[in-house]
């Protein structure tokens, strides 16, 4: 087993040593081929992680290092899908040149393009809806264009920051399955935050809780789960209930009266809209 990501006593304080300490003492790895889920309580420091670990900014302390390489910038062999799909998609685009779009940057010639974002679309069954523009995709196929943007990309990480937070249950449930598909399909090792606690435990080989700011890591937890997942079979299997039933204690506020009961299937992490910054700063970035 070699180790993709390494988080090494990670921290982060805005606005220099007298500010605001976000993350503190983070450390953690991510082995190649896994998928590792990260919950933690609202505001507690997620992005912030993910900026560092994208290298979007430089951490105040410690190190990140993907494939043994300090991460000092946003490095070529990592991608990332946002939530909100609508402001990550390029309008002007078809499908296929939003699949394309990242390849062009990388010097990929024209023709190997074409074939990577036709295996990348195909991945994600959506090889019918290459020549439509985003406006005439539902918000799932949306979200499957921006996924397969991202294995176009063939990254070593694959970072999702609540992926699926914005579209329906269903369609939330079909994309989680695609992800898995497509994950085990390809070996991809992925990090992906989220608010949802059964989501988290659905997707992942591991699940890392985090603290209220500044956030570090309280549990590394491993799921026992059978490799093949289930909507239905997986969530009624006991070791899932109780799984689910362990993150849901470890995010519990002792401040908060209202957590002092047994949590609910459906419970989450405290889930707001935070609005993507991360996103617009890609979109930003990406625009031509
Ligand atoms: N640029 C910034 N300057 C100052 N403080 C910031 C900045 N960005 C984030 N913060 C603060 O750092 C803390 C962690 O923010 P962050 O967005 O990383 O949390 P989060 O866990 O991703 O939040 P959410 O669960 O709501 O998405 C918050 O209190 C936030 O207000």
């Amino acid at each position: 087993m070699t180790t993709m990501l390494q988080v090494t006593d990670l921290g982060h304080t805005y606005g220099g040593d007298a500010g605001y300490t976000a993350i503190d003492d983070l450390s953690f790895t991510v082995n190649t081929g896994e998928l590792v889920c990260i919950v933690g309580p609202s505001g507690c420091g997620k992005s912030t992680l993910l900026r560092s670990v994208s290298g979007l900014h430089r951490p105040s302390r410690g190190t990140v290092r993907l494939q043994d390489d300090a991460v000092t910038g946003v490095p070529e062999d990592l991608a990332v899908v946002f939530q909100d799909y609508s402001r990550s998609l390029f309008p002007w685009l078809t499908v296929a040149g939003n699949v394309e779009f990242p390849l062009r940057s990388r010097g990929i010639p024209a023709a190997q393009r074409k074939e990577r974002a036709a295996e990348a679309l195909e991945a994600v069954g959506l090889t019918k809806a290459a020549a439509k523009y985003p406006r005439q995709l539902s918000g799932g196929m949306q979200q499957r264009v921006a996924i397969a943007r991202a294995l176009a990309c063939r990254p070593a990480l694959l970072l999702m920051d609540e992926p699926f937070a914005s579209v329906d249950a269903q369609t939330r449930a079909e994309l989680e399955d695609l992800l898995l598909k497509v994950q085990r399909e390809q070996d991809t090792t992925v990090l992906l935050v989220t608010h949802d606690i059964d989501e988290s435990v659905y997707l992942a080989h591991r699940v890392l809780v985090l603290s209220t700011a500044p956030a570090s890591v309280v549990a590394d937890l491993p799921v026992d789960l059978p490799a093949e997942r289930d909507q239905i079979t997986t969530k009624e299997d006991p070791r899932f209930i109780e799984l689910r039933g362990e993150v849901a204690r470890l995010l519990r506020r002792p401040e908060d009266p209202a957590s002092a009961g047994t949590a609910a299937p459906s419970d989450s992490a405290g889930a707001e809209d935070g609005a993507d910054a991360l996103g617009q700063e890609a979109v930003a970035a990406a625009k031509p």
